[in-house]
């Protein structure tokens, strides 16, 4: 077994892509051939200055060195992100991703040295959080991320859902066009745009989601298979909602359609638009169930439903971790319900964020500073990520003992600040 200092943990090169690449395959269980096609288009979104290898120099002679250089054990790459928090100001996040260890080098510490590394030059970058879609629950916490945003997959039986079968569009003078994905390219972005910038949780998109999202950029080289997509316009013409979606082919015993549509992704900026999307998914002749995709706990959806029960929850887990790397900015990048004053005791196993913090809040904004006053919460940099996008209830931490109330009642207080009326929301995977 290699030892630590024989385990080099640096930035990759543009030649060492290939053999990085081919790493983080095998780490992820694909088959870790490397297309030409795959060196190209996954390549052309590497940051080399923000892509982390762990170069194992004790590693045997073997066929992968001749493919270049010092075998790559482990790979770890972050790039640039806006996060909505509470309030729709974005803040700078350093978003990771592609973090694998291959399984002949796992819990030796490579990840919680790719982490530091990573961490501490996003803080120095000015990067107010950090961000990071989790593969699995145990993971990332011990790196001062908390859970931020849940998702929620529900699955509709169509036929239980008490919606009108004779539905054929809205009346209002709304409509819904199926579009290709050129045009989807076209109107997609800027709907976003409206989306992400009041919806906290949500982050930015560039130009490649939609590429890779359309199918003019594939990452694996897996073939193409062109969804449906469907644009909602409002009465006065303004695009306000787009969905994604395919359909299975299932015809039952009796030789009756069974399909089930699987929405890839669903945006919309006005509860009309959602309601007519989730209304139109439900309305197509063959369609007996929809999956939703990942949704926000509290969609609206459900109740669109003349009965709601026909929704069934089939995914309910964690989804955006946030890690703050700046307590001031990030509190006082959001806004507040009420007015109050709370005093944050922030642990942080790093000490990238650990400190006494005292947060003024009031309706025309916050200030947040470091102070020596009493604390009224004792918490952890993870918790705090928690409460701070709205997710988590202050009262129900302190319950679970993750939250400690210095002063009684200051849970009920931090709750009354922190909590927003919809929970959050992350659309996007990365
Ligand atoms: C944002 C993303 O990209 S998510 C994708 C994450 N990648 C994967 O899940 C791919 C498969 N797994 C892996 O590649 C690796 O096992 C990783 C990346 C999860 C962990 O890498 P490692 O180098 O083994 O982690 P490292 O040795 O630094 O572990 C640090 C600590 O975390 C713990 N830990 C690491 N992974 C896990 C896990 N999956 N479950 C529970 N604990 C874990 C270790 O036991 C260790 O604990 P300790 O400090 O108490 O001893």
């Amino acid at each position: 077994m290699s030892r630590r200092e024989d385990i080099d943990v640096r930035t990759i090169t543009e030649t060492e892509i290939p053999a990085w690449i081919r790493a983080l395959n095998t780490g992820f269980l694909r088959s870790p051939a490397v297309s030409d096609e795959e060196i190209t288009n996954r390549g052309s979104s590497i940051l080399l200055e923000r892509t982390l290898g762990a170069f194992d120099t004790d590693h045997p002679h073997s066929r992968l060195r001749s493919t270049g250089g010092t075998p790559i054990v482990a790979t770890f790459r972050s790039f640039p992100q806006q996060l909505t928090p509470v309030g729709g100001t974005p803040v700078p996040a350093d978003a990771i991703t592609n973090v694998s260890v291959n399984p002949t080098h796992r819990r030796r510490g490579l990840l919680t040295r790719m982490m530091a590394t990573d961490l501490t030059a996003a803080k120095d970058r000015g990067d107010v959080v950090a961000t990071l879609i989790a593969a699995e629950y145990p993971i990332y916490g011990r790196y001062g991320f908390g859970q931020a945003t849940t998702a929620t997959e529900w699955t509709i039986d169509v036929s239980r859902s008490g919606l009108d079968p004779r539905w054929s569009g809205p009346t209002d003078g709304a409509r819904i066009d199926l579009v290709d994905g050129e045009e989807v390219r076209e109107l997609g972005p800027d709907l976003h745009e409206r989306l992400r910038r009041t919806q906290p949780g949500a982050v930015s998109r560039d130009e490649r989601w939609w590429q890779i999202n359309t199918g003019v950029l594939s990452l694996s080289g897996d073939p193409w298979k062109e969804p449906f997509y469907a644009v909602y316009r409002s009465a006065t013409g303004e695009v306000e909602g787009l969905v994604s979606y395919e359909s299975d082919d299932n015809w039952g015993d009796a030789k009756q359609p069974l399909n089930t549509a699987e929405v890839n992704w669903l945006i919309t900026v006005t509860p009309a638009a959602e309601r007519a999307l989730w209304r139109y998914l439900c309305s197509i002749d063959w369609i007996a169930h929809v999956k939703t995709g990942w949704r926000a706990p509290d969609d609206l959806l459900p109740h669109f439903l003349p009965d709601p029960r026909a929704a069934r929850i089939t995914i309910q887990a964690d989804w955006l971790w946030v890690r703050i790397l700046d307590v001031v900015r990030a509190l006082e990048a959001r806004t507040y319900a009420g007015s109050g004053t709370l005093v944050l005791d922030v642990t942080d196993g790093d000490g990238l964020s650990a400190g006494r913090y005292r947060l003024e809040a009031g309706p025309d904004g916050a200030t947040c500073a470091p102070t020596t006053t009493a604390a009224d919460l004792t918490l952890d940099v993870g918790e705090l990520a928690a409460l701070w996008l709205g997710d988590e209830s202050a009262v129900r931490l302190t319950a679970l003992g993750r939250v400690h109330e210095e002063r009684e009642g200051a849970a009920v207080v931090a709750d009354a600040l922190l909590r927003t009326s919809r929970r959050p929301w992350c659309p996007d995977i990365f």
